[in-house]
């Protein structure tokens, strides 16, 4: 490795990038000198085991030698075509999404490659609202679909969807004018460990046995008028918002979606290409979209690729049209040979299968830090995908009042998952989440047994710490 300079390249790095998620103030360089496998390298070689997976985007590992090796071949032949040429990597990809990997479902029609999630996802709402003729879309709460305009109005997460939080706790929340354009309604998340109909899952079914929040949705958009909405976009599992939805939920919302005539776009960028134990998370619940988009591991992040899949009937409609946009780098050879070995990898090491059986065994060792520990609420999730709903008390109280927000409505130094973040680090494990109650846990498809239980170990020793907080303020209650 060549000698870098890490004490230059902490002084650029501060002195001329602009932050995410920190304000400069706040702001720490974590420098990464290698990574490899599940794991982080930093300059003086301490390796970081990373249950964030980055974020939820490496599904075939670190450092793949097969896409590292399809992507230096690729560099042998070429620099860069746009979209009007075809590089055979990009014939091949969209030939393995289709057909190897969606052969055998009837709704596929074609494909269309992007950059990024958030650009999988406008190019999705273009379709949608072209194809009904209609401006509204329906999204939920808690939803994360991307940071681009289209994208960004149907994220509903309080933190971001403004787009900027301030360090002062109670500093007013900053919304971008004009950002929230693109008519969207909100539908109640599927979350029901915080109703948010304030019902209890298990009794909240009507006579149909539909779920209230299904029929809430649905009055919701009889209220907008179907004829006006296009679709509504959701997420399987959310993501960034970590729900993870009933197993009746999704079959509901397809059934409702189909009886009020609007499409249904299923967001898989973060659960796609085999991180819940199937390629695609929908293939969970025995239903199939109108119009699916992906990102994060359809290349595992080597480089940036996104997608979107329409069904026959779209991809007829899209075909008589000459489609008057472009983005730049869309169907890139050089990505699209990443993908295509990304793919092949995952088929030939037969991942998603290993992912599934994976996902058991977390499931295990999860459920017994759940019975070992009274701050885990709850623990949900399949594949390399979990959720630990962190509380402070038998009512499943959560830590920090405004739950699923993260627009720093409390000193994030007191939120649960920061908390559980710095004991971890002392074991040399990363792992935290997005909203401040909840952990979210990912790796790739291909950890290794003993590394999830050091990942396990490392939780169970930040859980005593915090179990130890949540005892000590309970204390304090009683004494007042
Ligand atoms: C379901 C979903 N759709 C679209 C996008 C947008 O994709 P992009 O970034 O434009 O390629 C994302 C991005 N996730 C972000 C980075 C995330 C994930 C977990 C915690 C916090 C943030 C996503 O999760």
């Amino acid at each position: 490795m060549t000698n870098i300079d890490w004490k230059k390249v902490e002084e650029w790095d501060n002195k001329y990038i602009l932050r995410t998620f920190a304000t400069q103030d706040e702001y720490q360089t974590v420098p990464i000198e290698s990574t490899e496998g599940d794991y982080l390298i930093m300059p003086d070689g301490t390796r970081l085991l990373d249950l964030f997976n980055q974020l939820y985007c490496v599904n075939t590992g670190q450092k793949n030698k097969k896409i590292n090796d399809a992507i230096k071949d690729a560099l042998d032949r070429y620099g860069f075509v746009w979209d009007a040429y075809t590089s055979d990597y990009k014939a091949k990809a969209a030939k393995l999404i289709m057909e190897d990997i969606l052969g055998k479902e009837s709704w596929p029609g074609k494909i269309r490659f992007v950059s990024t999630g958030s650009e999988a996802n406008e190019t999705a709402l273009f379709i949608a609202r072209l194809y009904k003729n209609r401006p509204n879309v329906i999204t939920r709460e808690h939803a994360f679909h991307g940071w681009t305009r289209g994208a960004s109005s149907l994220t509903r997460i309080k933190g971001v969807r403004s787009g900027i939080t301030e360090t002062n706790p109670d500093s007013e929340q900053r919304h971008i004018p004009g950002q929230q354009d693109g008519v969207v309604a909100v539908a109640p998340s599927p979350n029901c460990l915080r109703c948010p109909l304030s019902h209890t899952y298990g009794s909240c079914h009507d006579e149909t046995g539909e779920l209230a929040c299904v029929t809430y949705t649905r009055r919701m958009i009889e209220n907008q008028g179907p004829e006006q909405v296009a679709a509504m976009v959701t997420e399987i599992t959310q993501g960034a918002g970590s729900i993870m939805p009933p197993k009746e939920y999704i079959p509901q919302i397809r059934k409702l979606t189909k009886d009020l005539d609007i499409l249904w776009i299923v967001d898989e960028v973060l659960t796609g290409f085999g991180r819940t134990g199937k390629w695609f998370n929908y293939q969970h619940y025995g239903v199939t979209p109108d119009i699916v988009t992906m990102a994060k591991g359809l290349s595992s992040s080597t480089i940036p690729a996104g997608a979107v899949v329409v069904n026959k009937e779209i991809a007829e409609f899209m075909d008589q049209f000459r489609w008057e946009t472009v983005s730049t780098y869309s169907g890139h050879p050089i990505a699209m040979a990443a993908v295509c070995a990304n793919i092949e990898y995952m088929i030939e090491e037969n991942l998603v299968e290993k992912a599934k059986e994976t996902g058991k065994y977390f499931e295990k060792k999860l459920l017994e830090l759940k019975d070992k520990h009274p701050t885990v609420g709850l623990v949900a999730g399949a594949g390399v995908l979990w959720i630990v709903e962190l509380v402070k008390d038998e009512k499943n109280t959560p830590f920090i009042k405004l739950d699923r927000n993260t627009s720093h409505e409390a000193d994030p130094s007191t939120y649960p998952i920061n908390i559980i973040n710095s004991k971890a680090l002392e074991k040399g494990v990363l792992i935290g989440g997005f909203v401040p109650n909840t952990l979210r846990i990912g790796t790739s498809l291909d950890i290794s047994k003993e590394d999830i239980d050091k990942a396990i170990d490392a939780l169970d020793y930040a859980l005593d710490h915090l179990d130890k907080l949540a005892a000590q303020v309970q204390e304090q209650k009683a004494l007042v």
